[in-house]
């Protein structure tokens, strides 16, 4: 009541700055629910000259809602029409803009989504453990300043014969290729967490690769922290890199025979710091920052959390006796005692035998779920922007429509909350979608399953499992619209 009461106040000033209803009751939402006001008054009054009023209220100073707006980005519509309207909007760039479109590729469960929301500093986004939770290519937008970086999360990466099997749509097909071909760089997201598969990089992926390779590439190895011996990480890189990053060979050395015998680097373990010498256990613990190419690769602080000690990390550097073939890629030397793991296929071998890219710019370590490193990311991907014009207007922050954004909300829950493959049959359809006379957005939500024990299991026991649901994706849907939601949901049985 008291915070109800306290909105409706600051309503009523922020309009008498001159703010239309719906921009006076966000911003006053946002106020309350945080400060993320500033991101909020830094959309809509930079472009208006509004900016001096509503600082003047609120004690912001223009650098300060500069500031704290690059840590929170605007908030979406609730109207599709609003937002179609910003979609087509032209950009507010300024004369020295700058913008890089970067296409986020990995297989099913990478976190792919979870990185594209970190990065953009808002869920907007479907995550979920279950496997083909993006079903469809959507854009995430940046603005920072001059520079624009145009986010392109993708489908996970599956085979033709996969898709068949499963009856999966087309788009989860062809959507992660659109991505690349439209991309000024791209971002391969392995999750090294996963046993199975972190010790190759996917056959999908490398087709790709393969098919683009003149497109820069980055290669991020997500889910640090589900990995307790870091060490690990250097030998991964060596397998993923094919031993080469950005033209340059690998040379992985360990201060401590931290890394298994059989271990496709133990041949490169020398024990030894750089000077040469037999270092103490005690010492201090060399690490990979600033490996490749004088740019930061791995921090210590960052991945020591869960470390059994220093004594894990080993050390990468890189020497230069790398050199550029004509088309542009690597050739290894003769025999330079290289990292390069023992049994991959040849530099131009099918993507079918090969194990990893050589042709990779960069390699980031890094926790989507956590965002440890990922701001690093972000400032390089900010570097890497090329002068050329915005494609959207500064004040867009998703591509999909408010209504694309609560399905696939809703939707992610269905896929955390229900069983096998039940999450996968059921049919979603906005029947409300409108807003409430204080300014709040009400929708409601049919679910159709296909069977009665499906709709069972979605309800729960005195109808639990559906109110938790629908409590946790309006609290998200908040966070997005930056309103209060009312959301409802309505669980149906197919006919
Ligand atoms: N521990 C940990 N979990 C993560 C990390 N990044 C993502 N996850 C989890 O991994 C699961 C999959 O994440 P998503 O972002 O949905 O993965 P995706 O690659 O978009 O998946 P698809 O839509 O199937 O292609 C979720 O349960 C995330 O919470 C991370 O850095 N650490």
């Amino acid at each position: 009541m008291a915070a109800a009461l306290g909105r409706a106040w600051l309503c009523r000033v922020l309009r008498n700055t001159g703010l239309g209803p719906r921009a006076s009751r966000q911003a006053a939402f946002a106020f309350l629910q945080n400060d993320r006001i500033h991101s909020f008054t830094r959309s809509l009054a930079s472009h208006d000259g509004r900016s001096s009023a509503l600082g003047k209220i609120l004690s912001v100073t223009k650098q300060e809602t500069e500031d704290v707006g690059r840590q929170y980005p605007p908030a979406v519509s609730v109207s599709k029409a609003e937002q179609d309207y910003l979609l087509l909007h032209q950009p507010d760039q300024p004369e020295n803009s700058q913008v890089l479109r970067v296409a986020i590729i990995g297989a099913p469960n990478a976190g792919k989504s979870t990185l594209s929301n970190r990065l953009l500093g808002r869920k907007v986004f479907p995550v979920s453990s279950k496997v083909h939770t993006t079903r469809c290519r959507a854009q995430g937008v940046i603005t920072d300043g001059a520079t624009q970086i145009v986010l392109l999360d993708t489908p996970g990466l599956i085979s033709a014969v996969k898709a068949k099997r499963h009856n999966l749509e087309k788009s989860l097909l062809d959507d992660p290729w659109q991505s690349v071909k439209e991309a000024d760089l791209v971002l391969v997201l392995v999750d090294i967490s996963d046993h199975w598969t972190r010790n190759k990089l996917h056959t999908e992926l490398l087709k790709c690769l393969s098919k683009y390779p003149h497109l820069p590439a980055v290669l991020v190895l997500n889910k640090v922290d589900l990995l307790k011996n870091k060490g690990l990480l250097l030998e991964l890189t060596a397998r993923l890199t094919e031993g080469v990053v950005n033209n340059r060979k690998l040379k992985i050395k360990s201060r401590f025979n931290s890394l298994p015998q059989q271990s496709t680097l133990s041949r490169n373990v020398s024990g030894k710091d750089r000077t040469g010498r037999q270092e103490r256990g005690d010492g201090e613990a060399p690490i990979a920052t600033g490996a490749w190419d004088g740019e930061y690769v791995m921090n210590k602080n960052a991945l020591s959390e869960d470390s059994p000690g220093d004594s894990e990390f080993p050390h990468a550097e890189v020497s230069t006796d790398c050199v550029s073939g004509s088309d542009g890629s690597v050739q290894q030397p003769a025999d330079t005692g290289s990292a390069r793991p023992q049994g991959l296929a040849g530099q131009h071998g099918d993507s079918k035998h090969r194990e990893g890219w050589p042709h990779f710019k960069e390699v980031f370590m890094l926790s989507a779920v956590n965002g440890e490193e990922v701001e690093t990311l972000q400032r390089y991907l900010m570097t890497k922007a090329q002068p050329g014009s915005w494609d959207y207007h500064s004040a867009v922050v998703t591509d999909q429509s408010p209504q694309e954004i609560c399905c696939n909300l809703i939707r992610e829950r269905l896929l955390e909350h229900l069983p096998q493959e039940v999450p996968y049959n059921i049919i979603q359809s906005t029947e409300l979608w409108e807003e409430g006379p204080s300014g709040e957005l009400r929708i409601l939500q049919n679910i159709t399953v296909a069977r009665k024990n499906h709709a069972r299991l979605l309800i729960g026991q005195g109808g639990q499992l559906i109110g938790k649901i629908a409590r946790d994706v309006g609290q998200d849907l908040m966070n997005i619209f930056l309103c209060d939601v009312q959301l409802k949901l309505c669980v149906k049985v197919k006919k």
